[in-house]
């Protein structure tokens, strides 16, 4: 897929080639959409960004100060000579602008800096481009990349309609090009949406038969480099990459583990999440994250050792509510990273900790306080596990065979015309054998899968397990 390909033939991905020498800004604009950040400590977060794609190396990384933006070239002309001599000097190929650039600005920039220019959106794309290891995961970086140049195209068609000042020449040659521009866009993204649609239908047999896992799903999400694999591998003993590298994880990961109390539960680890994450990204994205929307438990990993911890927590509680995870699922906290806080800053923690009843602190990378974390999840998830008798008779073989698999059958029975099953399940699981079996389910369980409330629509659409 060509995202932005670099222009130069020495530069890309390619581990032979030379590195290509970066230059990092970040504008600092002053109540801007970022506000409330250290810009010192956003510039390093896009270092990080920068880093995260292979075949950069960065020369030079600074804070711009832009009250405020110039429509032409982002920066004064003063600061854009300035820029100019110093990527002359340090040979500099590529420009990374941590925020929004018009295509006019990038254009104005690429030309005046005879460089190849980023902004914030197009480097995060070119990050999962460069991860995306399954075919699911390459369409939805290319749809979420057509999408972006998308309305790059129709901002530039209204700039230069502003240009034209009104005299209108409707279906003047640029229009006539952006048009076609547009369309051939627009057919790509149909193009892929059904090659994408064929893929998830692929996936959602693989959930299906991976459903018959009977255990529950503690999904993990946090911001990128949170410590989120760490974790996963520490509980799992598998070997996700963990990495000090934003974006280390793309595709979500999911192995069965067993809790204290002989839960079983499956843990998922996921994508994680970051500031102005690009909103073609977010949706682009909410297919691979099925698993949290369907969690049994969310478990929220942050690094208490960040020094923007809060706002990058906000971050992510915006981008699940973006994302649709239904506020009513178990969440707890864990504050990760606690072996890199000084004494001090850990018996502050440690106090605020013990104050909050969803919030743990330890470490993923030493194991320190993870004991009493995993007992509450298992405390949580078994809490929510419920008993039931129900008889089924000797003609619903599929059901029996489904409780089983599912491994909700505590005790069988044999009677005369069939079975009786003790049954121990979660709520979900209950609800969606009373929308499969509706014959057979125990009262409470149709009770549970039928609407809630007074509008039956609402409680439909939330239940994960509903066919729709
Ligand atoms: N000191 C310390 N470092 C940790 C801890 N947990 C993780 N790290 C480090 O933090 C970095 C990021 O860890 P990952 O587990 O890759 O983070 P992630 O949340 O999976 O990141 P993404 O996949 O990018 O979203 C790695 O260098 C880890 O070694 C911890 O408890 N203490
Ligand atoms: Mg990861």
């Amino acid at each position: 897929m060509a995202l932005t390909p670099p222009e130069t033939p020495e530069t890309g991905h390619s581990t032979e080639a030379r590195a290509t020498r970066s230059l990092v800004l970040h504008p600092d604009m002053r109540g801007g959409d970022r506000s409330g950040r250290d810009p010192k400590l956003a510039l390093e977060e896009a270092v990080s960004l920068a880093h995260a794609l292979p075949g950069l190396e960065v020369v030079g990384s600074e804070v711009v100060r832009l009250p405020k933006p110039h429509p032409g070239m982002l920066f004064g002309s003063g600061k854009v000579e300035e820029l100019r001599a110093q990527i002359e000097r340090d040979e500099i190929e590529l420009v990374l602008i941590d925020g929004t650039v018009t295509p006019v600005q990038q254009r104005n920039l690429e030309r005046a800096w005879k460089v190849k220019l980023l902004d914030r959106t197009s480097l995060i794309l070119e990050i999962f481009a460069d991860r995306a290891a399954t075919r699911e995961g390459v369409l939805q970086v290319e749809l979420a990349a057509l999408s972006y140049q998308r309305t790059r195209l129709v901002r530039a068609w209204t700039h230069l309609e502003r240009q034209r000042g009104g005299l209108g020449f409707v279906g003047g040659p640029g229009e006539t090009q952006i048009e076609a521009d547009r369309r051939a866009i627009d057919e790509q993204i149909v193009r892929i949406r059904k090659q994408l649609e064929k893929v998830v239908r692929t996936r959602e047999l693989h959930r299906a038969a991976r459903a018959k896992v009977p255990y529950p799903i503690v999904a993990f999400v946090g911001y990128t480099n949170a410590g989120k694999s760490t974790l996963f591998n520490r509980l799992t003993g598998a070997d996700v990459m963990a990495k000090n590298m934003l974006f280390a994880t793309l595709d979500p990961t999911m192995r069965a583990v067993e809790l204290p109390h002989n839960l079983n539960v499956i843990l998922s680890d996921t994508v994680g999440f970051i500031s102005d994450l690009p909103t073609q990204l977010v949706a682009a994205f909410r297919a691979t994250l099925e698993e949290v929307l369907d969690a049994d438990l969310i478990l929220h990993v942050r690094d208490i050792s960040h020094p923007e911890t809060e706002a990058q927590a906000q971050d992510v509680e915006e981008i699940l509510e973006a994302l649709g995870v239904p506020d009513d699922v178990p969440r707890l906290e864990m504050w990760n990273k606690a072996d890199a806080l000084t004494l001090e800053a850990r018996q502050t923690a440690e106090n605020l900790a013990a104050r909050q009843e969803d919030v743990y602190l330890g470490s993923a990378l030493t194991g320190q306080g993870l004991d009493p974390l995993l007992d509450r999840i298992a405390a949580d998830l078994t809490e929510t596990l419920r008993e039931v008798r129900i008889r089924i008779p000797f003609a619903a073989g599929a059901a029996r065979a489904w409780l089983h698999e599912e491994g909700a059958v505590q005790d069988e029975t044999p009677t005369e015309e069939g079975y009786t099953l003790d049954l121990r399940w979660t709520e979900r699981q209950s609800a969606r054998f009373a929308a499969t079996y509706p014959e057979l389910a125990p009262e409470e369980a149709r009770r549970a899968a039928a609407p809630k409330d007074a509008d039956p629509e609402r409680d439909r659409s939330d239940d994960p397990w509903e066919p729709t």
